[in-house]
């Protein structure tokens, strides 16, 4: 997406090819900085503290940080080991275990000294890959929104998102936000209720950042108000993003996404998901039971950031000392709430049948 004018994607390589350029997430929406990944570590680092973050962009992070790792020790000890430091470094989004599979398939057979120029390639696919899937996803999705615009007959398609499932969240264009994107390059009348999404504000720092940045019409609200603006007839769409789902159509997204599902089922509200193939975790069924939810610090919670009215970017404690503080980051939607699935290959139920019907290949193996 552009960024006042300029292209970017959220990871790139620079002029040396090797260097890896990421937007610094922590930084907006006050600061627009891209930093350097020199090493696996970097890399690693970057996932862990969220500079990066969105099941896509992990994934793609954790591929060159496999590739960076190639620069400095090729072999099979130095392999494994990336592996398992990138791999351990956030447990719910399937996209980072795909991602390193993905690289490890392709650099085992090779010989140490062939193992870095193939890391590079593969991670440059994965990312053009991605990019791919979204914009496809945006055309599958876009449907949609044409749909209720045409069933209005007037006046803005009103859609809520959580969290951020934008192009920051992937390489380019986002999932979640694809479908709205081609929707206002297609002259749509959209407008977006923005989750804020604590703890860390996805919704509020950047998918309102990048929501303003493409012109798009939009308006942040407390997670809380979700259920109310449906009860009002004020949401015509929710589509949302996630982390892991599972083969028969269980969601896992940032914490908050089941009660936005719950209040959508309560008012007749579909609910979609936009789901890049990469993020189907085809080995588990039950969400709840079988996807590991990230337990992040109580930090995120206790505190939160901002910038002063004197233009200080800094934090404040929001919570009592005295408070214990509780920060699961992830919740399970189980599949009877979700109205339909968005994918590169088109619309389907949250269901077997559903999956199986786009991705023959890979249901049921
Ligand atoms: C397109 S995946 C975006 C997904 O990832 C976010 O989690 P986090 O910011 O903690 O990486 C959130 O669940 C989004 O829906």
């Amino acid at each position: 997406m552009k960024v006042d004018g300029i292209p970017y994607r959220s990871i790139f390589t620079a002029a040396d090819g090797r260097t890896v350029r990421v937007i610094d997430q922590r930084r907006l929406p006050h600061d627009f900085v891209v930093v350097d990944l020199s090493t696996r570590d970097e890399a690693a680092v970057a996932i862990r503290d969220m500079w990066v973050r969105g099941a896509p962009l992990i994934g793609a992070t954790a591929a060159y940080g496999m590739a960076l790792q190639m620069r400095t020790d090729p072999s099979d000890a130095g392999l494994d080991e990336a592996w398992r430091v990138l791999n351990a470094t956030r447990p719910t989004a399937v996209n980072l275990r795909w991602a390193l599979d993905v690289m490890a398939a392709v650099l085992r057979p090779l010989p140490p000294a062939e193992r870095e120029a193939a890391a590079y390639a593969r991670a440059a696919a994965i990312a053009d890959e991605d990019v791919a899937i979204n914009r496809a996803i945006g055309e599958a999705g876009v449907a949609l929104i044409e749909a209720v615009a045409a069933r209005k007959g007037g006046g803005p398609v009103n859609i809520l998102t959580h969290c951020n499932a934008g192009w920051l969240a992937t390489v380019d264009w986002g999932t979640a936000t694809a479908p709205i994107y081609m929707a206002r390059e297609r002259g749509v009348d959209v407008h977006v209720w923005v989750d804020e999404t604590r703890p860390r504000n996805q919704g509020a720092s950047l998918t309102a950042w990048e929501l303003a940045g493409h012109g798009v019409p939009h308006t942040l609200v407390v997670d809380n108000a979700g259920g109310h603006l449906m009860q009002h007839g004020k949401v015509d769409l929710v589509i949302v993003g996630t982390d892991r789902t599972t083969a028969r159509g269980d969601v896992c997204n940032k914490i908050g996404t089941y009660l936005k599902a719950l209040a959508a089922h309560d008012n007749g509200v579909p609910f979609h998901v936009a789901l890049p193939s990469p993020t189907i975790d085809w080995t588990v069924s039950d969400g709840l039971a079988e996807i590991p939810i990230e337990e992040r610090s109580g930090e995120e919670v206790g505190w939160v950031w901002g910038r002063t009215a004197a233009g200080e970017v800094t934090r404040v404690r929001i919570a009592p000392e005295a408070s214990g503080l509780g920060n699961p980051a992830f919740d399970v939607t189980p599949a009877r709430l979700v109205t339909g699935l968005i994918t590169e290959r088109g619309l389907c139920a949250a269901s077997p049948e559903g999956l199986a019907s786009l991705f023959p290949e890979r249901a049921g193996r």
